[in-house]
């Protein structure tokens, strides 16, 4: 059977109400409560503001939800109460609706971020290591909730360098792990998508995430964002295999049974794998470890069970110097 390596009972463990998101009764705060000040963001799905909580004075976040089903709203709201209150999880302060709309805000704790494609090339490794360390805190504390982000990017990673301070957000496709269960692989964003979406593999799990930032790690290490730039998804698995190569991608399908469309088939033909150092170059060559290429390649793997896990991964050589600075 198709399990995942950890986390697997997590839900079975919870009461049922802490899964069963559509029986969720939402409490909704006052609107008249806040203020929006200033727009900072849009996404197909919302749109974000900076806002004020007048009773305290305090900055938040506020994200406007876009119609949407009931379900996929309570869905966010629940998981959101499920793991706001873990490590580097952006925490949910209120959920608001308005009247007139009853569109649906959710209030966030405010964050000074930096944009990432600005942050990034200024970092320093040892900076590097400290925030995606922060992260793997998060994915291993939502992975033990029973809670699979599948949205892991840059953009939902907010880091106050100020204070270093990092925080995942948009649980907006966030979903609960339940063992043997078929998931739409309509999620994650095209760059950031693991080769288990790409091919049809309902089954997957939390491995997902993995891909995800070992996609992140690999841009930041090799300095190139996205690392594989897919144009469409059957581009975006071209691209993965131009480097994994063709044959451990046959072994993978193999394993499960899974076939790929012929169009695919045809598009990917036959390629060989590439060694990571090939990415090696004089402006990355400081962040290009012996342990960050290790790192990278336990990450990218086709095989979800083969990728190695949050806990794993936070006490790999490449993290020696964060767990000193504990
Ligand atoms: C598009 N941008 C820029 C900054 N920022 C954006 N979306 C955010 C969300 Br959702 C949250 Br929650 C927080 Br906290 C911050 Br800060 C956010
Ligand atoms: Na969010």
């Amino acid at each position: 059977d198709r399990l995942p390596r950890y986390y697997k009972d997590a839900l079975a463990k919870k009461q049922k109400e802490f899964w069963d998101y559509e029986k969720l009764i939402v409490k909704w705060g006052k609107l008249d409560d806040y203020e929006v000040t200033q727009k900072i963001g849009r996404g197909k799905y919302s749109e974000v503001f900076t806002g004020i909580h007048c009773p305290t004075n305090k900055k938040c976040v506020i994200k406007i939800l876009k119609p949407v089903k009931k379900k996929k709203i309570k869905r966010e709201i629940k998981i959101l109460q499920n793991v706001s209150e873990g490590p580097n999880v952006v925490k949910l302060l209120d959920v608001l609706r308005d009247p007139l709309t009853k569109t649906p805000c959710l209030v966030f704790e405010h964050i000074n971020n930096t944009d990432w494609k600005t942050l990034y090339p200024k970092l320093a490794l040892s900076d590097i290591k400290f925030y995606l360390y922060q992260v793997l805190k998060a994915l291993d504390y939502s992975h033990s909730q029973g809670i699979m982000h599948r949205d892991v990017k840059p953009h939902n990673v907010m880091i106050d360098h100020e204070k270093r301070e990092v925080r995942l957000i948009d649980w907006g496709l966030a979903e609960f792990y339940h063992p043997l269960t078929e998931y739409n692989v309509r999620v994650a964003s095209r760059h950031y998508k693991g080769p288990e979406l790409l091919v049809d593999d309902t089954l997957y799990d939390y491995a997902l995430d993995m891909w995800s930032l070992g996609c992140m790690l690999a841009g930041i290490t090799f300095r190139k964002e996205p690392f594989f730039a897919g144009a469409d998804n059957v581009d975006q698995l071209y691209k993965i295999a131009k480097v994994l190569g063709t044959d451990l991608l046959e072994e993978y399908l193999d394993a499960y049974d899974l076939e790929l469309e012929l169009e695919v088939e045809q598009r990917l033909g036959k390629l060989p794998r590439k060694q990571w150092s090939s990415f090696k170059t004089k402006e990355n060559a400081e962040r290009c470890t012996p342990e960050a290429l290790e790192l990278i390649d336990k990450m990218l793997r086709y095989d979800p069970a083969a990728r190695i896990l949050p806990k794993e991964a936070m006490s790999h050589a490449y993290f020696e110097e964060v767990r000193k600075q504990k």
